[in-house]
């Protein structure tokens, strides 16, 4: 090419690149500081003022995301945690909170995506091809914006040894195929080791232990043990042998008391006073017609806060 068009090319370049960032990319979303503002003080504002019963959740989560976000041109890997505890204990919740802190866009980001074990991986045969597709469509979301979020919910319910495609995309590989994997985010939820962790919170309460005095130590050694052996997408992948996950956080299982103000907290969406005599009197009623717990301990709601919010609907209308 001559000087000259090449020049030409150059500015059209630098025109595009200009347009991109100062037009485009503040209407659209882009992968840069607009579309992903990485709010961890509103996120620790958010699960200070809505996660009910989960003081190890609140301790955890946001060090270890502010940690990831500050030092991300040093890192060498991808922040990976996992997330397990019974159903209705706030995995959910709290990945969602999660992902509307750190996007714009919040989970309807195209940088987040997520992943259900039953829909998405629903063939114990089909193991190949889902190990193809997460491999290849991890790397596709990377190489779009190296700061993006990958939820697998229901791990546990996927075929064993789906993960093991993943663990070169999550291990220390700075640069997969040219792929940036250092800044990414995965979290997987599972209920694998729930009722390991009621009946170890269950006994330690037993023996004296204030809930709130437990500590992640307490519950970390099972956890992992649990994930390698109990089946599901986890079992005995080459992602626990290499230890990428950097950590396990328990949901522990909701006594009364927590389902008490998951109630409350339902009311208070509906824009209704939870202190009002009737909704004290509907709390109550659901509370004993419709909530039952674990056999062992006789203490911990076995669907949590699962389910209330059609519940409360119900009887509000
Ligand atoms: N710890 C909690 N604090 C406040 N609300 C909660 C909590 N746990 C559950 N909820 C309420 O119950 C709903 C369902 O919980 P969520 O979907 O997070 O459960 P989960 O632990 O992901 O369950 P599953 O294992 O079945 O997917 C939430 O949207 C929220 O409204």
């Amino acid at each position: 090419l001559e000087p000259l068009s090449m020049g030409a090319i150059g500015g059209a370049v630098a025109m595009g690149m200009y347009f991109k960032e100062y037009t485009y990319c503040r209407f659209s979303e882009c992968c840069d500081d607009r579309s992903i503002p990485a709010r961890i003080h509103e996120l620790e504002r958010s699960l200070e003022s809505t996660l009910i019963g989960q003081h190890i959740v609140k301790q955890h989560i946001v060090p270890a995301l502010k940690a990831h976000i500050a030092s991300s041109d040093k890192s060498r890997k991808p922040l990976v945690i996992s997330f397990h505890g019974q159903p209705g204990t706030g995995k959910n919740f709290v990945a969602d909170q999660i992902a509307n802190a750190l996007y714009l866009k919040g989970s309807k980001s195209n940088y987040v995506t997520k992943y259900l074990g039953q829909a998405d991986f629903p063939n114990e045969s089909q193991v190949g091809s889902y190990k193809a597709k997460i491999n290849l469509e991890v790397r596709q979301t990377l190489r779009s914006c190296p700061r993006s979020l990958f939820i697998f919910d229901e791990v546990d319910k996927m075929p064993s040894g789906v993960f093991d495609a993943l663990t070169s995309l999550v291990d220390y590989n700075a640069f997969v195929d040219g792929t940036d994997n250092t800044k990414a985010i995965f979290i997987f939820l599972s209920n694998t080791a729930g009722s390991h962790i009621a009946g170890h919170l269950g006994s330690m309460m037993k023996n004296g232990r204030l809930r709130e005095d437990t500590r992640l130590s307490d519950f970390e050694p099972l956890l992992r043990k649990a994930a390698y052996n109990m089946d599901g997408g986890m079992k005995k992948t080459t992602m626990i042998e290499s230890l990428v996950i950097d950590h396990f956080i328990p949901f522990l299982p909701m006594e009364k008391a927590h389902v008490i103000k998951c109630l409350e907290a339902e009311f208070v969406r509906w824009f209704r006073d939870p202190t009002q005599p009737k909704a004290q009197e509907i709390i109550e009623d659901i509370i004993n017609s419709s909530i039952s717990y674990d056999r062992t301990h006789s203490l911990f709601a076995i669907s949590g806060c699962k389910t209330l919010e059609k519940k409360v609907a119900m009887a509000i209308h």
